[in-house]
């Protein structure tokens, strides 16, 4: 641990960060990882607010699990911001033998809540960056405006800071005819 510095653990959110790249743009995302607990719902609820994108996640091989999806979308439709983007996951495809969530009914729901749909799986990778790369994705879209705003000020920044260090150039004797060396 880094002097200096005050770390809180919180036990039900992991965070990571991690560099993809999205259309040849390089895009830094943060990845909160909330736990599914319902004990934990106080403190997980919060980090829906400044969400961009969201996965929900349920596990092949437990109904259950798929059936919590539809508590997810309510939650999210009540503490995410309006315009998040979401794919619905069904994870642990590895686990055909344990299935009980067939594909087509993550694709039937992912269709009623007009959602896009991968099976993914942890162990194998199956579909795990397809699925990063797709919520980028459609998050950076969802602000295309606002990124088009900041691309153009900074060209309209850096062109007026060209401007002025070519301004603030001495003027060498070849452009001046003040200048007397002798
Ligand atoms: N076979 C298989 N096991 C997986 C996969 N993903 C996660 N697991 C296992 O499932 C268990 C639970 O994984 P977690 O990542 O803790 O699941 P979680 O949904 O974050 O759990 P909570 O934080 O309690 O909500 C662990 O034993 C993982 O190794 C997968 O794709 N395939």
């Amino acid at each position: 641990m880094s002097p200096g510095r005050l770390w809180i653990m919180i036990p039900c959110v992991d965070f990571k960060m991690k560099t993809i790249e999205v259309d040849g743009i390089k895009v830094r995302i943060q990845i909160w990882d909330t736990a599914g607990q319902e004990r934990y719902q106080t403190i997980t609820k919060q980090y829906y607010r400044r969400a961009q994108g969201i996965f929900l996640v349920y596990d092949i091989s437990s109904e259950r699990s798929y059936q919590h999806i539809m508590k997810w979308v309510s939650d999210v439709d009540e503490y995410a911001p309006e315009g998040v983007q979401k794919i619905l996951i069904g994870n642990k495809a590895d686990e055909e033998q344990k299935r009980q969530v067939g594909r087509e009914q993550g694709q039937q729901l992912a269709k009623e809540y007009g959602m896009d749909f991968y099976e993914t799986s942890a162990c194998t990778n199956l579909n795990i960056k397809e699925s990063f790369t797709r919520l980028t994705e459609l998050v950076l879209q969802a602000h295309r405006k606002e990124l088009d705003g900041l691309r153009t000020r900074a060209s309209h920044e850096l062109a007026l800071a060209e401007l002025e260090e070519e301004e603030g150039k001495p003027e060498g004797p070849a452009n001046s005819s003040k200048t007397c060396w002798c």
